[in-house]
């Protein structure tokens, strides 16, 4: 980003953020995870990162969150490593499903019963059994490191109580799961798979963990820091692909036209946000639009995006 914008986007931020603050009345804070609905759904908060070493906040942004689905395109990345291309893409699709990220109408409607792609619910599900790891434990010890590494604090911690609460509520994946099972997709043990599954969505992140993520990614797998590969450019390639046409759920279409960057959504409300090359985003904003993804979140990107040119397309 040069110099100029750079001013233009650290003079203008917080006036931009406060407008799109205004969008939170039209969205709503996520229940069906019980410990969810606690987040304060007018919080909106924003943290850029350069590759060149700056950075920039604004809003509510040291808070922590849980990732919820932002943390599917680091199972995916590490399950990628972990087993390469040809196992995972035996197991889950490469295409969009136009449906919502819990729905499991195209698990039984079209053939070969595999889920559509990776950053659904059930193709999520699918890749937690992919982590490698003797033991539940050391999975999950193993995508704590993992991500804590992209996020330049390792290991993330669990929201034990999401995790709870997401365990004691999840009946919709649990039967994705068992669906999943006997279909012959799914190995291991359902509620071993699903805690996995929960215990990643329940990692904490603020927003400057999720730019430095998103900037890892920005950089086709090279630490900001160091310079270091922590991920093949090959399954960073697959991940920012499945970002672009997955990533907001059934709302990528459109964000793809309003924003045209790689991005990924949770339901506690965060987005993660790439410009190639140049930058990584991190979004919190708990109040989401009827697809589940920040509703003023998406606003300031798309601000944003018109503003500076950030589409790719
Ligand atoms: N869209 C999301 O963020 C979904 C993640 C959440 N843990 C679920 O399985 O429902």
């Amino acid at each position: 980003m040069n110099e100029s914008n750079w001013s233009s986007l650290s003079a203008g931020l917080p006036q931009w953020l406060e407008h799109a603050r205004s969008e939170t009345s039209l969205g709503k804070v996520a229940s069906y995870i019980p410990e969810l609905s606690k987040a304060d759904p007018s919080s909106l908060g924003l943290h850029i990162r350069t590759v060149d070493g700056r950075s920039l906040s604004a809003g509510t942004c040291g808070d922590r969150f849980t990732m919820q689905s932002i943390s599917k395109v680091f199972t995916l990345i590490l399950a990628l490593m972990d087993n390469g291309e040809d196992v995972v893409f035996s197991k889950v699709g490469m295409e969009p499903t136009g449906d919502s990220f819990n729905s499991m109408l195209k698990l039984e409607l079209v053939q070969p019963g595999i889920p559509f792609n990776p950053l659904i619910n059930a193709g999520a599900i699918v890749i937690s059994s992919l982590i490698g790891g003797s033991s539940n434990e050391e999975k999950v010890t193993r995508i704590q490191s993992f991500i804590g590494k992209l996020a330049g604090r390792e290991p993330l911690q669990i929201d034990e109580q999401t995790y709870r609460s997401e365990c004691q509520t999840g009946h919709l994946n649990r039967s994705m799961a068992y669906f999943l099972t006997d279909n012959g997709v799914l190995k291991g043990k359902v509620e071993d798979v699903l805690e996995v599954y929960f215990k990643h969505c329940s990692l904490l992140v603020d927003c400057a963990d999720l730019a430095r993520m998103a900037l890892v990614l920005s950089l086709d797998g090279l630490d900001p820091d160091t310079g270091e590969r922590l991920i093949p450019r090959r399954f960073v390639q697959i991940a920012k692909t499945f970002m672009v046409t997955c990533g907001m759920y059934n709302g990528s279409g459109e964000f793809a036209i309003d924003v045209g960057l790689p991005a990924k959504s949770g339901v506690s409300g965060g987005i993660m946000a790439l410009l190639p090359g140049q930058a990584g985003i991190g979004i919190i904003g708990p109040s989401l639009n009827r697809h589940g993804n920040s509703v003023a979140g998406v606003h300031l990107l798309k601000h944003l995006s018109k503003e500076f040119d950030w589409s790719l397309f």
